[in-house]
């Protein structure tokens, strides 16, 4: 017996519809592969179909001093070429955004044509939201990094060395610490802000200002409120996968290698009253550090999960093992004088040894290709990309051979030395 209304025609309409249906949801999971869900519990437990993400493309990514920041943006500059994104360069010959002056539009090349147009922003500037904002598209995401102040004012020390007053003037980093007002004078406050709250500089605020809980309250409100994610350096690999979420990128879209990192030697070691007194001396990046190294291992606890997150940590570790494998002569960094290839040489400063990599001889010009940019260091890589995005402008000079000839600049690919 038939159903009322159930005419042939609408028999054929049904199973038209039932066809439908399965193919919107067979798509669905097709166009799910390789991509980040986020599945909050609640998802899970009803077994409803996450909610899929779009890989963030507009990202500005504020890079403060000796905190890991050349590793991060080795890894936007990568980005910015796997999906040809436009990177807002410093302008001219300039390899930051004028600093430390604090940041204005034009600081950046082609403002006046490209506009509000630009993708991706990471090389070192001081922090003006109003002035970053007329370069960067509305729906940018702002990030961050931070450092411990105490091992970050240590290797401040070593790296600036020669160019700040308070460091230049003082025996040791011990003793610069056990009296710092008798080298930090503040007639050489522009030269000295390496010696001092540094991060709260590049943050764009004072960091001679007294430490009054009104205002760092203040100031740390106002960052929570231009940022939407702050990283911590000493969780390097954890802040990896935090990242990869928050801008639902893929794995080997953070998979990195080390750079800008010191030899062993030329580390100092702190007393304990060194240390005590960094907390002290730099009280501003002190609270600002406390402040977002609580609020990073909340986000984690509330987004992915301490579980899900040593899973992840635990992959990008052995992807970037793999990698290394592929493609390092010795499967670690090594110092200035044992780097080959010259066009790889990191900007050395102060007293120390800047590590840097040398890639194996017999790579295919693929690997080659993605192993380079993996290793190549900031000065390099912001030269060749102002090369690819401004071919008429006069190329940024870092007084080393060049790695890529222009015809590479262009995309074409040729055989190159590593
Ligand atoms: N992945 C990762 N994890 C932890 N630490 C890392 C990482 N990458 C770089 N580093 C350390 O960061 C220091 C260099 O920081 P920057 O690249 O920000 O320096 S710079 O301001 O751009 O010159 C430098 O610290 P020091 O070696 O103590 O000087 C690097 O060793």
């Amino acid at each position: 017996m038939k159903s009322p209304g159930c005419t042939p025609r609408h028999v054929r309409c049904l199973i038209i519809f039932s066809l439908c249906l399965g193919l919107t949801c067979l798509s669905g999971i097709f166009h799910m592969k390789n991509k980040n869900y986020r599945i909050s519990k609640s998802q899970e437990e009803l077994l409803i179909p996450p909610t899929p993400c779009h890989a963030k493309t507009n990202v500005m990514f504020l890079k403060t001093h000796k905190t890991a920041s050349s590793t991060v943006l080795n890894i936007m500059f990568r980005f910015a070429e796997r999906y040809n994104l436009t990177v807002a360069l410093p302008a001219d010959q300039l390899f930051h955004l004028g600093y430390p002056r604090t940041f204005v539009a034009h600081f950046v090349e082609g403002f006046k044509t490209i506009g509000q147009n630009y993708n991706i922003m990471c090389n070192h500037l001081r922090f003006n939201p109003l002035e970053v904002k007329r370069v960067m598209a509305a729906n940018t995401f702002y990030f961050s990094i931070l450092r411990n102040p105490i091992p970050l004012l240590e290797s401040s020390y070593i790296y600036y060395k020669n160019n700040v007053p308070a460091f230049r003037s003082s025996k040791n980093v011990n003793e610069f610490l056990a009296s710092p007002t008798k080298y930090y004078h503040p007639a050489d406050y522009r030269a000295n802000i390496y010696a001092r709250n540094i991060m709260w500089f590049d943050f764009g605020y004072n960091n001679n200002a007294e430490d009054d809980t009104q205002y760092t309250q203040a100031v740390l409100e106002e960052i929570e409120q231009n940022f939407h994610l702050i990283l911590i350096a000493d969780y390097f690999d954890e802040s990896m996968i935090l990242l990869k979420h928050a801008l639902c990128w893929d794995l080997d879209d953070v998979i990195y290698f080390k750079l800008n990192s010191r030899s062993q030697d030329t580390v100092q070691m702190l007393t304990p009253e060194s240390e005590e007194q960094i907390k002290a001396w730099c009280s501003l990046d002190w609270k600002l550090y406390l402040h977002f190294n609580q609020s990073f291992w909340r986000r984690i606890e509330e987004t992915i999960g301490l579980e899900v997150l040593q899973k992840e940590v635990d992959h990008l570790r052995a992807r970037q093992k793999e990698l290394m494998e592929t493609c390092l002569s010795e499967q670690e960094a090594v110092r200035k004088d044992d780097i080959r290839n010259k066009a790889l040489l990191p900007f050395q400063s102060g007293a120390a040894d800047i590590l840097g990599y040398n890639l194996k001889q017999d790579l295919d010009n693929r690997t080659l290709r993605t192993c380079q940019k993996m290793v190549i260091p900031e000065l390099q890589y912001t030269s060749y990309l102002y090369a690819v995005q401004h071919p008429h402008k006069k190329r940024k000079e870092v007084g080393l051979p060049l790695l890529w000839t222009n015809l590479q600049e262009r995309s074409v690919q040729l055989p190159v030395s590593n």
